[in-house]
């Protein structure tokens, strides 16, 4: 669900839908553990299935990248992940900053997931005086009263914000004003960024109502059928609806 905005195009400057680049890290999920079963190639329809997209988006998506695989091949997979990770900027380091070191900005810092990608916890921040000093996966917490100089001596460009809903604007604005320029919101609230600042927003519980309102409308699809005396209309899962089709986990804010 789209709430606010992310001050970016439609289509980027390189000719990149932002479609595109929201399937792109799907597949390099997929050719990551291609990659590690050694796997030499792969054809388009297989990493489709894999990515939970459909092959001719994937194709098109592959298009904008100067990708068309060789027939009768497929795509090169060791290649593929180099050039989907240059694409999105991963073969540079990125540091992050968590602000917010409660229960689920001690969870993310302790995701090893994050660095094995290119983002490392570069900075711990919270207002709570008495976590200053206090170390989460190995990284001391540092107190908001220096948020500008941690920023700046870390070089973080990418803050992420897991303070409660009241604080996250504020919080927002001294990253924006310390110099960070992407910024990944946890946080139940609508934050306002200037142009230039990229948001994205994620929120676990959206996703949770989605799926309420699937499971509704199948126990009325059931409950239909039933009084029909047909059988149940299920999703197969070639019908499935993947990332394609769904709302993300991560949004635009
Ligand atoms: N997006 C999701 O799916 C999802 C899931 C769970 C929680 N959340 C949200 O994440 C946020 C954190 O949840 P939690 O359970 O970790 O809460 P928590 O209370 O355990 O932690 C919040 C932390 O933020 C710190 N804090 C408060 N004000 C601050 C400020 N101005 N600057 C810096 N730090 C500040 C607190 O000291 C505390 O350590 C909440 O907004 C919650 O709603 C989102």
């Amino acid at each position: 669900m789209a709430t606010g905005r992310t001050h970016r195009p439609a289509t980027r400057s390189r000719g990149i839908p932002e479609a595109t680049v929201a399937r792109l890290p799907l597949y390099l999920r997929a050719l990551t553990a291609l990659s590690e079963r050694s796997v030499p190639t792969v054809s388009s329809e297989e990493l489709a299935t894999a990515a939970g997209v459909n092959s001719a988006k994937l194709r098109k998506d592959f298009s904008y990248l100067g990708s068309y695989g060789t027939r009768g091949v497929g795509y090169d997979v060791e290649y593929l992940v180099y050039q989907i990770s240059r694409e999105l900027g991963l073969t540079q380091d990125w540091p992050v900053a968590i602000v917010g070191i409660g229960n689920l900005g001690a969870a993310l810092a302790n995701y090893g997931g994050f660095a094995s990608r290119g983002f490392r916890v570069a900075a711990l921040i919270d207002a709570d005086p008495a976590m200053a000093g206090t170390p989460v996966a190995g990284i001391p917490v540092q107190h908001t009263d220096d948020l500008d100089r941690i920023i700046s001596e870390n070089g973080v460009s990418i803050g992420v914000i897991t303070t409660p809903p009241g604080a996250a604007q504020q919080v927002c604005d001294r990253l924006v004003a310390a110099g960070v320029t992407s910024i990944l919101n946890f946080a139940p609230t609508v934050l306002s960024v200037p142009e230039g600042v990229d948001v994205r927003k994620v929120d676990l519980s959206i996703e949770l109502q989605i799926l309420a309102f699937h499971e509704q409308r199948k126990a009325g699809e059931d409950a239909t059928a039933e009084d029909e005396g047909a059988p149940p209309m299920r999703a197969t899962p070639t019908g499935r609806k993947g990332p394609d089709g769904d709302m993300p986990a991560v949004m635009p804010a």
